[in-house]
């Protein structure tokens, strides 16, 4: 496991202090390396008013404090909103300046780019405004172990219900999820109050075996981390480190042994994984052949001599992805009624686990049923699905979600989320906790801006402040009555009755919700029998959700690309905060696509998904009736922020002007304009050198995400606005096409997938781009030759001007640049080498040209 922190060091301007704890604690196999703190150098508590007070009166109601919040100092703060205030007159006075002087040698670009600058103010307003006032609240897992953990080994716990999704066992690798699953079953919370399901999309028998396998492997692997309490308990990543490996356990002795048979174990768990594919072939031969009757459809069985109801290896009728049967299998029932599932005798010979809990929690396959006649929502669809199915069977009051490619990379992350739901100020009103999400497979430089630390550490922190976090599709926890559509209890009615015209017709299920409005909670899990899995399937077929609202008021909004911020965003508008959890060691860990084009597939999902919303009711200019005004300026810029890119690609495709003979300037007096602009743009870089510092990010990070916003602008986002363009003509949505998680053949570098690029037309506009800004650099070289002696003072300093603005577009495309060379990109400096060499070649053919021609043409 690779984090960026050594990245982070190299980029960061002075060490240790700008090192965000958080990152630290992934370095070395997760030994947490104690930085500034979780709080951090710019932090100061920001509820010792309320800690004193809920110390006075004694926690009568009983619930303590559960988490520490933090704002940004004031040394730190004050500079940084005098800034933005600073950086907003300026912006005025620029735009009065442009205005005043209206004298431009093409005017039509004059008020084009007028118009950009407007728009390029009006969206930095959207994006700053919402920053002023940050807030980091940290879960005190302490008091929450001292407040729920009872002195007889019971807990007060809420229940949880614990979602994954996954669409494909091929292009979502079986191991990967599998991993999710374990670091979920094994993950330190109450056996008896959390269960698992997964959704699988492909309905594939190849996953419900592998789950099964799963849940036989979990019964070693659940107790050996539990013993040794071990982090983190995903297998994959836990033996992908290089010893020592962390364990806090108290039997040092016992632990390398159990470790090796462990990974012994582990190993063939996995080589069983790989071969259920060519199990179930062989097995389904075995049993097709020995069916009569030509024809016949050739099934796919399960294990028990049964056909399997989804999708089958050959696909035929009612039997292939897209259209196949509901499906739900209870793989382990409730710990308090057993699992017959047990150890090898020679393993579990081999390891002392007598002082272990060897519980392992409730875990579910689900299939929803495929119909070609409906349309089935992706992820939000599934996600509706598992919290019907849930409500029946645990009806948590709590649920959180992964996306199959993430895992629980710290045990006490389920534990964390319950302090903000329990905490005595907000706990009441918060209807998700959100975390940020991280990723293990980026490349050390991190060159496509994966791991995204603006975003997830900046903005993120800034709404936090605000009325909450957007919810960003995984690593979620959610209270179910939220999700439901319920209000919050201040303005929540007295008597709710569910209606099956709103919630569907299951009679069961709309109990489980009165229940979940009482927030009652059976202690007797319902008796699994066929009446009972019937009920399930029912809940999961293709028409249940038709004609309710479910995707619209109930559950996972439909309908958009990004059905994550478009349900938060209807939380939010009922009235409901959500939170953000901070925490030492990360919480959660995923996947992210290092391949460009991957990269940039996902980025038009998102931006498109945002502007779909723009288009939508849930428009935060009119949606959303509870929202603050500041919370509604920042869904404002998420939904709008991909039109920022038309008028990005307008400037960089504008050095092209080097190539017209005459000169010619967009704005007079040039020198001026040109000093303006360097003027507001520096300030931006001011305050977000700020913002690194409260953020706790590196300038590799912020200089990432600048870089990668210019490659988006010039590429996804365009793509983006046409795609909604279209859209609104033809009202196609936009596919939701599955991020892909396989890398390419080598598997000698864990990053070869960094040097494939597929091209695509989106990647057109950055070649041009690209090709026109070297052009221009190498005509700018060859002019300055030629009129070297001829041109005035003046005009060398606005060609120097001009030039700089070419360079600084270059600097800012260099990481799609190395894309572009494939895997000579692994040598970085073939390109500082090549680059200049264009811009002679460039220079050399605009002098001979002009040597030539001199006579004929003007140049
Ligand atoms: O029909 C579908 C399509 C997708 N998924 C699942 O959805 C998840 C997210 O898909 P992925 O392709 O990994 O998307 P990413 O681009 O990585 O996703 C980011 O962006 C999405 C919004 O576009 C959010 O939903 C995700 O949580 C967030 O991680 C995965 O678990 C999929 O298995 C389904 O269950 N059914
Ligand atoms: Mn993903």
């Amino acid at each position: 496991m690779v984090s960026s922190a050594s990245a982070a060091g190299e980029g960061g301007d002075n060490g240790s202090s700008l090192i965000d704890p958080l990152l630290v604690s992934r370095l070395g196999g997760g030994v947490a390396r104690k930085a500034a703190g979780a709080k951090g150098k710019y932090w100061a508590a920001a509820d010792k008013g309320e800690r004193r007070a809920a110390k006075e009166c004694g926690g009568e109601d009983g619930r303590p404090l559960l988490f520490r919040s933090y704002k940004v100092k004031g040394a730190l703060l004050h500079p940084y909103r005098a800034l933005i205030f600073a950086r907003l007159i300026g912006v005025l006075l620029f735009f009065g300046w442009r205005i005043k002087h209206n004298n431009s040698d093409i005017m039509w670009f004059w008020t084009l780019s007028v118009v950009g600058d407007v728009w390029f103010g009006f969206s930095w307003l959207l994006n700053q405004l919402p920053k002023f006032n940050p807030i980091k609240t940290i879960p005190d897992l302490a008091a929450l172990k001292q407040h729920c953990d009872l002195s007889d080994g019971s807990s007060r716990l809420p229940g949880i219900d614990v979602f994954v999704t996954t669409a494909d066992p091929i292009d979502e690798p079986i191991l990967y999820t599998m991993n999710c699953v374990l670091s979920i079953l094994a993950a330190d919370y109450p056996v008896d109050r959390y269960a698992c399901y997964l959704s699988d999309d492909s309905g594939a028998l190849m996953l419900y075996e592998a789950l099964v396998e799963t849940a036989k492997f979990a019964t070693l692997w659940v107790p050996f981390c539990r013993k040794h309490c071990i982090e983190p308990r995903a297998p994959e990543s836990y033996f992908e480190f290089e010893a020592p490996l962390l364990h806090t356990g108290r039997a040092p002795e016992e632990f390398k042994n159990d470790s090796r048979v462990v990974r012994l174990e582990y190993d063939e768990f996995k080589a069983r994984l790989e071969a259920i594919s060519d199990t179930i072939r062989k097995r389904s031969d075995a049993y097709n052949s020995m069916r009569t009757g030509e024809g016949a459809p050739r099934a796919t069985w399960m294990a028990n001599g049964t056909q399997w109801p989804g999708t089958w290896i050959e696909p035929s009728e009612n039997h292939r992805k897209g259209h196949h049967a509901g499906i739900v299998k209870v793989v382990l029932d409730h710990p308090s009624r057993g699992h017959n599932l047990s150890l090898k005798d020679n393993t579990r010979n081999n390891l002392n686990f007598h002082a272990t809990d060897l519980h392992i929690p409730t875990l579910v396959y689900v299939s929803r049923e495929k119909n070609p006649g409906y349309d089935h929502n992706k992820k939000a669809g599934a996600l509706n699905a598992q919290l019907r199915v849930s409500a029946l069977l645990s009806n948590a009051q709590f649920i959180i979600n992964f996306d199959c490619d993430h895992y629980i990379n710290s045990s006490q992350a389920l534990r964390a989320a319950t302090c903000f739901m329990l905490d005595s100020r907000e706990g009441d009103h918060t209807a998700f906790v959100q975390f940020p999400q991280r990723f293990d497979n980026v490349d050390p430089k991190d060159r496509y801006g994966n791991h995204n630390r603006v975003f997830f550490d900046g903005t993120m922190l800034a709404l936090n402040g605000l009325q909450g976090p957007s919810y960003l599709g995984t690593g979620c926890m959610f209270r179910r009555l939220a999700l439901y559509g319920i209000d919050p209890p201040q303005w929540r009615q007295d008597s709710i009755i569910p209606k099956a015209s709103k919630f569907g017709s299951s009679i069961p299920f709309l109990e489980s919700v009165s229940i979940a409005l009482n927030q009652e909670r059976s202690t007797t899990p319902p008796l699994i029998n066929d009446a009972f899995l019937a009920e399930m399937e029912k809940v999961v077929s293709a028409s249940h959700d038709k004609g309710t609202d479910w995707g619209k008021g109930v559950g996972y909004i439909y309908d958009i690309a990004t059905e994550d911020i478009v349900t938060g965003f209807r939380i939010h508008g009922q009235g409901w905060r959500s939170m953000y959890c901070t925490m030492e060691r990360d919480a959660f860990c995923g996947i992210a696509p290092i391949n460009l084009t991957e990269r940039l597939h996902q980025i038009v999902r998102w931006s498109g998904g945002s502007l779909e919303m723009f288009f939508s009711h849930n428009n935060p200019l009119i949606g959303g009736r509870r929202l603050p005004v500041l919370q509604r300026v920042s869904y404002l810029n998420m939904t709008v922020y991909p039109v920022t890119s038309l008028f990005i690609l307008l400037y960089a495709l504008s050095p092209v002007m080097w190539l017209i003979p005459d000169e010619v300037y967009i704005q007079r007096p040039f020198t001026r304009y040109v000093v303006y602009l360097i003027v507001i743009i520096l300030m931006i870089h001011i305050i977000g050198w700020l913002e690194i510092k409260w953020a706790g990010i590196t300038w590799l990070d912020y200089w990432r995400n600048e870089q990668f916003f210019m490659i988006g602008s010039t590429s996804a986002y365009p793509t983006a606005v046409l795609h909604m363009v279209v859209n609104l003509l033809t009202k196609k949505g936009i596919h939701f096409r599955v991020t892909s998680k396989q890398t390419t053949a080598d598997t000698n570098d864990k990053f070869a997938d960094l040097y494939e690029m597929r091209w695509v037309p989106m990647l057109i506009p950055t070649v041009i781009v690209l090709v026109a800004n070297i052009g221009a650099i190498g005509v700018a070289i060859g002019k300055t030759v030629v009129y070297m002696g001829v041109w005035t003072t003046a005009q060398k300093s606005h060609a120097a001007l001009g030039l700089l603005f070419n360079v600084w577009i270059m600097v800012l495309l260099y990481p799609f640049a190395l894309a572009v060379m494939g895997r000579w990109a692994k040598r970085p400096i073939i390109l500082v080498v090549l680059l200049p060499v264009a811009f002679v070649i460039v220079a050399l053919v605009y002098v001979s040209m002009h040597i030539l021609l001199a006579n004929i043409l003007p140049f």
